[in-house]
């Protein structure tokens, strides 16, 4: 199959490297140096202390726009999106979305593709460069369809060892459970300046951790609350040792993904009347950092 990746940061040459093995891989990237440098040198793949070079993966900018593929998957920020928009909208050509966050899912009904696939990526991966990837935590990524049929997805056919698909029959929920996730952690973590695991272990912050989960849970209607913050506790301390993304894009004085992830909570608190003093407080810190560049 050929498999075109948007985006050439952590998750697009993650995936990159994973699928070339079995496909026909070109990676779409915003600058021209990075698709050269990945087509002189390759990709560099980290992965439990062992470094591989994939040579077979092609790059262009996305400029020159997208040709031919039987999939083109998304790998770039929420936030970024809105440039690509007008580079996919009149193709017809599967789609799939790996954003973190909700704020992608009003793009997707003006998109003319009549198969439009959503991720959510459990796999932790770290970019060292224009074309090395550290795969830093092994995980799953979960598929669920927004358009068109979910069987039609070759990729949740395959046996892939060490990169696996899962497929989800709820794209809403599916999404919703990892926004809850992200929505937790990301901003206190981000705030507090700690890694996943200190919000559990630190008597305090696992107070605050509890009172966001309850307000968020609340604004979300999450209906089995004990099993969702059980499972929000789960991966903070799974990845206890991990910088969460959004600490990691202050740390960078990068723009984090806090629209897509309490800006859509505190639109859906607006929506239904319920209290967002935490989740407005956090929104308002988060904001201030990234003006003041991290
Ligand atoms: N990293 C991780 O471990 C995980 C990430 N995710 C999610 O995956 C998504 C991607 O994250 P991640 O890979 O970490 O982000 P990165 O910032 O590492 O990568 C984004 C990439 O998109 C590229 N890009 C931006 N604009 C354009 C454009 N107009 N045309 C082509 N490429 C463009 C950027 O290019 P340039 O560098 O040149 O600006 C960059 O390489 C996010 O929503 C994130 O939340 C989910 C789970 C885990
Ligand atoms: C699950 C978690 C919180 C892991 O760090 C994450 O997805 C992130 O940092 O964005």
């Amino acid at each position: 199959m050929r498999i075109g990746i948007i985006g050439g940061g952590a998750i697009g040459l993650l995936f990159a490297s994973h699928l070339s093995g079995k496909h026909s891989v070109t990676v779409y990237t915003r600058t021209v140096q990075q698709a050269s440098i990945i087509n002189h040198e390759g990709i560099r793949l980290i992965q439990e202390g062992e470094s591989r070079l994939l040579d077979c993966v092609m790059s262009k900018s996305l400029d020159g726009g997208v040709t031919d593929q039987d999939l083109l998957i998304l790998a770039v920020k929420q936030y970024q999106l809105q440039h690509i928009l007008p580079a996919i909208n009149r193709l017809d050509v599967p789609l799939l979305f790996l954003q973190n966050g909700y704020g992608h899912i009003a793009h997707l009904e003006q998109l003319q593709s009549r198969a439009i696939y959503v991720g959510i990526v459990e796999h932790g991966a770290l970019r060292h460069n224009a074309n090395t990837v550290e795969h830093t935590g092994l995980g799953l990524t979960r598929i669920a369809s927004f358009k068109g049929e979910l069987d039609r997805l070759s990729l949740l056919n395959e046996r892939m060892d060490g990169f696996p698909f899962a497929r989800s029959e709820d794209y809403h929920s599916m999404l919703l459970d990892k926004l809850l996730v992200n929505a937790v952690i990301n901003p206190l973590t981000a705030i507090l300046q700690v890694k996943n695991g200190v919000l559990i272990t630190n008597v305090f912050y696992y107070q605050l951790f509890q009172e966001l989960f309850d307000e968020i849970s609340s604004i979300l209607e999450v209906e089995n609350k004990a099993e969702s913050f059980e499972h929000v506790k789960t991966v903070c301390m799974a990845t206890a040792g991990n910088r969460s993304s959004m600490l990691k894009d202050l740390e960078n004085g990068s723009q984090t993904e806090i629209d897509a992830i309490l800006g859509h909570i505190l639109s859906m608190a607006k929506h239904k009347g319920k209290t967002d003093v935490m989740a407005s407080s956090l929104f308002k810190m988060i904001k201030g950092k990234e003006t003041l560049g991290g």
